[in-house]
């Protein structure tokens, strides 16, 4: 049985994950923990796992703390870039046997869009990739799609691809969208949507979407309750659910 902790208990990943380790083989939930409770109270509990989906602005300050106490992280929260993972990996070097693993999106079908997505980039002369969210999201654009872009532009690099075709000269407002490593993402916010993607492909004649939607935080809990039970025999610092799930 691995003890696990829940970062932000009470939100609606938080709680949802809750009532997924509960009913999960080989996890047992010791400590939920939001906003007034002390981190203390993870040690306390013995927890070995704390599955983090506090917000961006505190995600990293709390794994870090996790860390340096020898306890495994999962981070479901987003904003985890190239640039805090490198800082995870800092941390981890010093404390040997910990794990970190950051789940830019647990959904299975998110994860395989993301492989799909970074296999079919080099074939396309265009790609732009448009994330859609429920408005309560408080970051944009999501994980997810800051994730994919990355994983589009280093395919591209990797197979020589030519810049992206944009004959584009004055946009004062940011019609295009954010540019991530040169891929432009652009960020809805509905009433009605929990979690959706497309990636659109071009090329001369031809247009190739790949979606994704969640239509229920149902979708994000095998991939939690996978991870977690993963973490612990596997330490250093994982980026994505592929490790996970055995793709490569
Ligand atoms: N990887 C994935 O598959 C997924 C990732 N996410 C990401 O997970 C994160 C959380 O999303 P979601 O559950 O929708 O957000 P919520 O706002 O519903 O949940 C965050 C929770 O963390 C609490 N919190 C804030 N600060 C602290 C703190 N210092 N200590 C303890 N708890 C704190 C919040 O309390 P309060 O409300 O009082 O501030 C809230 O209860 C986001 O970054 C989101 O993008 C979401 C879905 C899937
Ligand atoms: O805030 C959310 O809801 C989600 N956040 C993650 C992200 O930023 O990619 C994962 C998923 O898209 C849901």
């Amino acid at each position: 049985m691995t003890r696990v902790a829940v970062l932000g208990a009470k939100g609606r990943m938080g709680s949802t994950s809750a009532a997924a380790i509960e009913a999960a083989d080989g996890l047992e939930l010791v400590a939920g923990i939001d906003v007034g409770d002390e981190l203390e109270a993870i040690a306390e509990a013995q927890a070995e796992a704390v599955l983090v989906f506090t917000t961006p602005d505190v995600a990293f300050d709390q794994a870090r703390w996790c860390l340096e106490r020898g306890i495994h992280v999962v981070i479901g929260t987003s904003g985890f870039g190239d640039e805090k993972v490198a800082q995870l990996r800092e941390i981890v070097s010093g404390h040997e046997g910990v794990g970190a693993l950051v789940v830019p999106n647990f959904s299975i079908g998110a994860v395989l869009m993301m492989r799909f997505a970074a296999v079919a980039a080099p074939f396309f002369e265009s790609v732009e990739v448009i994330e859609m969210h429920h408005p309560d999201k408080v970051d944009a654009p999501s994980g997810t799609a800051v994730r994919t872009a990355e994983l589009i532009a280093e395919a591209r690099r990797e197979a020589g691809s030519a810049a992206l075709p944009d004959a584009t000269t004055t946009d004062p407002d940011g019609a295009r969208g954010a540019k991530v490593e040169g891929i432009p993402v652009h960020a809805l916010r509905a009433r009605g949507f929990i979690a959706s993607q497309e990636v659109v492909l071009g090329d001369p004649g031809e247009i190739f979407s790949i979606r994704h939607d969640s239509s229920s935080r149902e979708s994000f809990m095998p991939g939690v309750v996978a991870a977690l039970q993963w973490i612990p025999e596997h330490p250093g610092v994982t980026v994505g659910l592929d490790e996970v799930l055995e793709l490569d």
